[in-house]
């Protein structure tokens, strides 16, 4: 079973993600994509937004309906910070005949050499770079051993973030069609992202 792994913040959810993965999970035929909130980014200041609580039953309602996307909570139930060679140390454990495919947006792919023990987690995933037309994504730049395990695909770009929603809502603005319609139900009837 071929299974791509989409980690992410997802405060909240948004329809950037959600065609994200459907593009990697078309070009690069996978079986499955599993939606991973993490608990305590890595690399990133948590901005405050939803609870992990809200941020792992929005994602459940992004997924719902879709027959290949999946959600784990193995960050979340494992806490502190969400390390990717831990979680896909314990995936392969738990999922021996899985091969596991690692999605990264195109503004990541240039920071992978700082991924903690990357070295080690090239050799137990495939990285899945989503390419943008006329984008730097530096991988030039890339030492090689990155650069050759990484399978890049394109995708439509969207130009949206979990932050430019926030962002709106915090404005009193609408987000209506740019989270799916269950999570902009959620998002409106828990108040989420008000100033
Ligand atoms: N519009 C988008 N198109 C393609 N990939 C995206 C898009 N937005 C986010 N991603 C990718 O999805 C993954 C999870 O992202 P994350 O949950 O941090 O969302 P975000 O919108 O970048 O959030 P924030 O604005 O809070 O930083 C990352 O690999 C990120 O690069
Ligand atoms: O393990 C790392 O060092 C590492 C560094 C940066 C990001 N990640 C993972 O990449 C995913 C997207 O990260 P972010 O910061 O865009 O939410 C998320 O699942 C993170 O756990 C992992």
């Amino acid at each position: 079973m071929k299974v791509g792994l989409m980690g992410g913040t997802f405060d909240p959810i948004h329809i950037g993600h959600l065609l994200a993965a459907q593009s990697v999970c078309e070009q690069a035929e996978l079986d499955e994509i599993w939606f991973m909130p993490v608990n305590v980014p890595p690399h990133k200041e948590a901005a405050p937004g939803a609870t992990a609580q809200q941020r792992w039953e929005m994602a459940n309602l992004a997924v719902e309906h879709h027959p290949k996307f999946r959600t784990t909570n193995i960050e979340l139930r494992r806490g502190g910070v969400s390390y990717s060679i831990d979680t896909v140390t314990l995936l392969r454990q738990q999922y021996p005949g899985h091969h596991f495919y690692y999605i990264i947006g195109a503004d990541m792919v240039r920071y992978l050499p700082k991924w903690y023990k990357i070295d080690e987690l090239i050799k137990l995933v495939t990285f899945v770079g989503l390419e943008r037309p006329g984008f730097d994504s530096g991988l030039a730049e890339l030492p090689p051993a990155i650069r050759e395990s990484l399978l890049l695909v394109e995708m439509p770009q969207i130009e949206l973030s979990s932050t430019r929603i926030r962002e709106r809502r915090a404005a009193g603005q609408p987000v209506r069609y740019m989270v799916p319609d269950r999570v902009n139900d959620y998002i409106e009837v828990n108040r989420l992202y008000e100033s």
